[in-house]
C-alpha cells in the first residue's frame, strides 16, 4: 500500500475538485494499480519519478514517486485543470539540497519571476546588504537556491523580501522571513534544525530520507490514514496548523523536558497550536497519562477543547479531573472541582490558607466586597491605598501565598515585587481592611476566586497521590500567584510536569507574577516563538508600536523581547479618528457593510469594543442599518452573524478583518486610574495598552481602528 505525502501547495484544493480529490487520493493510497487512477509517467518530463493521476475528465494530480526498501510513496504536488497539469508534470524536478538535505521541487523550464523592479532611485542600498547578510553563507551554509539568493539581494526592503518570500511555500519562504528580520545564518540553523545532506542525494532512499527531516513537516505531511487524509483535504488552508508544524514548533510538541518549560512568544505565534499538538503527543505516547489543559477562562478552555478535537477527534477529552485522558479547563474551574471533589475534607486546607474555616466554600464572594468594605470602613488610609486594585491585589499577591493569618503575621512578611512600601502604621490600616473583609467572608460562609485557588492548592500539597501527571498551560501571563500554586500541586515534580504558553504583551488581567516565587522553577528551560502565522506584517507593526515604548517584564523577571515577524502581507490599517459616538458608529457600520458588500462572510469579520455597554450599542447601530449582529459573551461566536464582542472577550479568537473601535476612557475610570498609587497606575496603564495590542492582533488580513479624538 502506498504512503501519502502531502505537500502543503498540493492541500489548497479547488473547493470544486475537493471530494472527487478525496476519493482519488483514498484510492492511491489503498493500490495505485486501481484502474481509472491512470497513474503514468509523462513525456519529455525534467523528472523521471514524476506521475500523472486522472482525478476527474478534466483535473490530474502532479505527483512524484519514490520506491524504497520495498515500499512505494506518493508524493502529491498539485492538482490542477488537465493542461496545466502537463505543463507542470514536465517542468518540476524533486531533488535532495545538496547543502541542507531538504526536498526541494524546481520547476525547470519556468522563467525566473523577477522581483518587482523599483523605480525610485535607491535612497539606501538593498536590505540584505544593510543588514550584512553574506551571499556565500545563505548559499553553502543554509542551502538557498542562488537565483533566489540573487533575487533576495536585490530586493529593497523587507516587502519586497515578504512578496519574494510568499512565492516559495516551505522551507525557503521560512527563511527568508528570519533572514529578512535580521536572524543570522547561525541561528536560522538551529531553529530550522538544519544539517548536512548525505553525501549522494539523489537515490529515492535519499530522497524519502530529506522528508524526514525536521524542516520539512514546514511543507509536507505522511498522511497516516483515510480519517487523516480527509481531515487534510477538507480544512486547506485553514486546517495547515494541524498538519504543517514549524520545526521549532515541532521540537517543542515532542521534547522531554527535566522540569517546568515556559514558550513564550507574541500573539499569533503558534504557541496555544503547540500545546494542542503536545496534549496529544502526550496523550499518544501513555493512554493512562492525565493531562490537564487549562487556561485562564472559560471561554478560552473551550477553544482549546474545540481545537484539541479538530486536531484528533481519537483524543479523549475527560470531563473530570484525575482521569486518563485529557481535562480541558479554565482554571478557576479547575480550583472548583478540587474543592468540590474534597467534599468535607477542606478543613486543614482552610485553616491553613485562611486561619479558619467557611461554611460554604464552592460558593464566590461577589467582586464587589472590596468596594463594600472600604466604603463601610472608617481607614486612615490615602486613597491610593484604600482601594479596590491595591487590596486586592496585595491580598492575592502577598497575604494568600504567605498564607497570613493575623496582623502580626502581616507585620512581618515580605513583600517582593510591590511597588509600594509600607511602614508599620500602614500595614496595620492594610491589615484591618483584610480583617473587614475577611470577616464579611466569613459571615457569607464563601472564598472569592483566588482565596479557592489558595485552598484548592494547600489541599492537594497535603496529598501523596498527585491528581495530574501533565499540566499544560495557555495564557500564563494572566494566572495569579495562587493559580500557579495550584498548578504546582496538581502534579508532581518530575519531567514534562508543567509546561506553560504566556505572552507578558497579552497581560490584561490581574498583576505581573514572578514564577520562582511559587514553586514553579524554569530555570534555563525557557524559549521563545517569533514568526507570526496570524497577522500580516502591516498589521503586526501597527500591533507593536502599540506597546514598543511600554516596560514589560516576563514570568522570570526579565525584560520581555519583541522582535516578531510575520511571512505574510497585505493592506496597512487603516486608523480612522472621529469625535463622536454616533461618527464611530457609523464609521464601524460603514467599514463592516463594505467588507460584506464585497463578499466576506458575516462570520469571518469581527466588531471589538471596550465593555458590554459599547457592545449593545454597536449591535443596535449594525442592526439597524440591516446587518445581522450579534452581541457574544460567554457563548461560542455564532456563525452567519457578524460577532460584536469587548476586547477582552476577544482574547485567544482571530477574524479574517477586525474593526476595532478601541473608545475613550469614561471620566470615572479616569478617576479611577487617577487615584492609583504610582507604580500601580503605570501598571494598570500597561495592562490598558496590552488590551489593544490583543485586540489588533485579532485580524489576519486587515484590520481598522476607529478612534474616538
Ligand atoms: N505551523 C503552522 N502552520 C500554519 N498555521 C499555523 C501554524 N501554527 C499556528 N498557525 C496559525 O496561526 C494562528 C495563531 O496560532 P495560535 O493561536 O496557536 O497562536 P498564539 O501564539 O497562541 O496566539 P495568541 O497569543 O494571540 O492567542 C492560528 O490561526 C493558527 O492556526
Amino acid at each position: 500500500m502506498p504512503t501519502i505525502i502531502m505537500g502543503k501547495l498540493a492541500s489548497k484544493i479547488d473547493g470544486s475538485i475537493r471530494a472527487k480529490a478525496m476519493t482519488f487520493l483514498q484510492k492511491l493510497g489503498a493500490d495505485d494499480t486501481t484502474p481509472g487512477l491512470h497513474v503514468e509517467p509523462i513525456q519529455n518530463a525534467s523528472d523521471s519519478r514524476v506521475r500523472t493521476g486522472r482525478v476527474d475528465g478534466s483535473w490530474r494530480a502532479v505527483m512524484f514517486r519514490l520506491d524504497s526498501g520495498g515500499e512505494r510513496h506518493y508524493v502529491i504536488h498539485g492538482i490542477w485543470p488537465h493542461d496545466d497539469a502537463n505543463t507542470v508534470a514536465q517542468r518540476v524536478r524533486l531533488s535532495v539540497n545538496p547543502i541542507n538535505g531538504l526536498p526541494q521541487v524546481e520547476e525547470i523550464a519556468a522563467p525566473v519571476v523577477p522581483v518587482t523592479p523599483d523605480t525610485t532611485p535607491p535612497v539606501n542600498q538593498p536590505l540584505f546588504a544593510r543588514i550584512g547578510h553574506d551571499r556565500g553563507a545563505l548559499v553553502n551554509t543554509l542551502g538557498l537556491p542562488q537565483d533566489v539568493v540573487d533575487q533576495a539581494f536585490a530586493a529593497a526592503d523587507e516587502d519586497t523580501v515578504l512578496d519574494l518570500a510568499q512565492r516559495y511555500d516551505g522551507w525557503i519562504g521560512t527563511i527568508l522571513v528570519d533572514l529578512a528580520a535580521g536572524d543570522t545564518v547561525e541561528a536560522i540553523v538551529a531553529r530550522m534544525q538544519l544539517e548536512k545532506a548525505p553525501p549522494s542525494g539523489d537515490t529515492d532512499t535519499d530522497v524519502l530520507n530529506s522528508f524526514k527531516r525536521p524542516a520539512a513537516a514546514l511543507q509536507y505531511a505522511f498522511i497516516g490514514d483515510q480519517e487523516e487524509l480527509r481531515r487534510v483535504i477538507e480544512q486547506g488552508d485553514f486546517g495547515a496548523w494541524r498538519i504543517f508544524l514549524h520545526p521549532e514548533q515541532r521540537r517543542y510538541v515532542e521534547r522531554s523536558y527535566s522540569g517546568p518549560f515556559r514558550l513564550s512568544g507574541g500573539a499569533g505565534t503558534g504557541k496555544t497550536v503547540v500545546l494542542i499538538h503536545r496534549a496529544r503527543a502526550l496523550a499518544q505516547r501513555d493512554p493512562q497519562a492525565r493531562i490537564v489543559l487549562t487556561t485562564f477562562t472559560t471561554n478560552l478552555a473551550e477553544a482549546l477543547g474545540d481545537g484539541l478535537a479538530q486536531l484528533d477527534p481519537r483524543v479523549p477529552q475527560t470531563k473530570a479531573l484525575g482521569q486518563p485522558g485529557v481535562h480541558v479547563t479554565g482554571v478557576d474551574a479547575l480550583a472548583s472541582a478540587v474543592l468540590r471533589n474534597a467534599g468535607s475534607g477542606l478543613a486543614a486546607a482552610m485553616r491553613e490558607v485562611l486561619g479558619e474555616e467557611r461554611s460554604a466554600p464552592i460558593a464566590r464572594t461577589p467582586s464587589t466586597q472590596w468596594r463594600e468594605v472600604i466604603e463601610s470602613t472608617d481607614t486612615s488610609l490615602p486613597h491610593e491605598l484604600a482601594n479596590e486594585m491595591f487590596l486586592s491585589t496585595e491580598y492575592a499577591h502577598i497575604v494568600l501565598p504567605n498564607k497570613v493569618h493575623d496582623e502580626a503575621g502581616y507585620l512581618r512578611v515580605r513583600r517582593p515585587g510591590r511597588g509600594v512600601a509600607l511602614d508599620r502604621a500602614k500595614r496595620s490600616a492594610v491589615w484591618a481592611l483584610i480583617a473587614a473583609y475577611r470577616a464579611q467572608s466569613r459571615i457569607d460562609g464563601k472564598l472569592d476566586f483566588t482565596e479557592a485557588a489558595a485552598v484548592a492548592a494547600a489541599h492537594l500539597a497535603g496529598q501523596a497521590n498527585k491528581q495530574a501527571d501533565h499540566v499544560l498551560v495557555d495564557e500564563g501571563q494572566d494566572l495569579s500567584p495562587s493559580h500557579w500554586q495550584l498548578l504546582r500541586s496538581l502534579v508532581g515534580q518530575h519531567s514534562d510536569d508543567l509546561f506553560i504558553a504566556e505572552d507578558t504583551h497579552q497581560r490584561i488581567y490581574g498583576t505581573r507574577v514572578v514564577l520562582g516565587r511559587y514553586g514553579v522553577a524554569i530555570v534555563g528551560r525557557s524559549q521563545r516563538l517569533t514568526l507570526n502565522y496570524r497577522t500580516t506584517a502591516q498589521n503586526l507593526q501597527y500591533a507593536m508600536s502599540i506597546i514598543d515604548s511600554g516596560q514589560y517584564v516576563d514570568l522570570e523577571d526579565q525584560p520581555e523581547a519583541t522582535g516578531y515577524r510575520s511571512a505574510r502581507t497585505g493592506p496597512n490599517p487603516i486608523v480612522e479618528s472621529v469625535d463622536s459616538l454616533s461618527e464611530e458608529l457609523k464609521a464601524v457600520v460603514n467599514h463592516v457593510r463594505a467588507w460584506l458588500e464585497s463578499g466576506d462572510a458575516p462570520d469571518t469579520v469581527g466588531v471589538l469594543v471596550q465593555d458590554r455597554f459599547h457592545r449593545d450599542r454597536m449591535v443596535t447601530a449594525l442592526t439597524e442599518h440591516g446587518i445581522d449582529a450579534r452581541a457574544v459573551d460567554r457563548e461560542r461566536p455564532p456563525s452567519g452573524r457578524v460577532p460584536v464582542m469587548t476586547m477582552h472577550r476577544a482574547k485567544g479568537t482571530e477574524f479574517s478583518k477586525v474593526v476595532l473601535a478601541a473608545g475613550r476612557p469614561s471620566p470615572a475610570e479616569l478617576a479611577r486610574l487617577e487615584a492609583l498609587e504610582p507604580s500601580e497606575r503605570a501598571d494598570a496603564e500597561l495592562r490598558a495598552r496590552s488590551l489593544r495590542y490583543v485586540a489588533a492582533t485579532r485580524a489576519r488580513d486587515e484590520l481598522v481602528v476607529v478612534s474616538r479624538l
